[in-house]
């Protein structure tokens, strides 16, 4: 099932608690609630760009699977890691620059939908995607 196309956030599960402990101050957890995550995907491969709009920001994102990848999050705390395919299951590792503790997320389609997952130091959210 192709990544493919432009989704939007529907829903999110335990997404607040993920943030807190990720060290996010209340004031953006209120405002990432409802940030209306848009992500445009396209794949090519083992080749992804991705165009990610927010209430927070708007940033294009090229990267290929396996490939170390630098990203800053929206109130810039940076983290390296990759990207992996396992299947149809995106898989990325991710580790924060400034403590060096690991965030996993992966992206999967589910009965349509994009979902990603998130885990940080055993507190695991979810974002549901639907197609724009
Ligand atoms: C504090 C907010 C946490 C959000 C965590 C996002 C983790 C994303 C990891 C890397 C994303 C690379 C670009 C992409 O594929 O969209």
């Amino acid at each position: 099932m192709s990544f493919d196309g432009t989704w939007k956030v529907d829903r999110s599960d335990n997404y607040e608690k993920f943030l807190e402990k990720m060290g996010v101050d209340e004031e953006k957890r209120k405002l990432a609630a409802h940030d209306n995550m848009k992500l445009k995907i396209k794949q090519n491969g083992k080749q992804f760009s991705v165009h990610e709009s927010s209430v927070f920001r708007t940033i294009d994102i090229n990267f290929t699977v396996t490939e170390l990848l630098q990203y800053s999050l929206a109130d810039g705390l940076e983290l390296v890691g990759a990207w992996k395919l396992n299947g149809d299951i995106m898989e990325g590792e991710f580790t924060r620059k400034d403590n060096k503790k690991v965030l996993k997320t992966t992206r999967e389609i589910v009965g349509g939908e994009l979902v990603q997952t998130f885990s940080y130091e055993e507190v695991k959210a979810k974002r549901i995607f639907v197609r724009e």
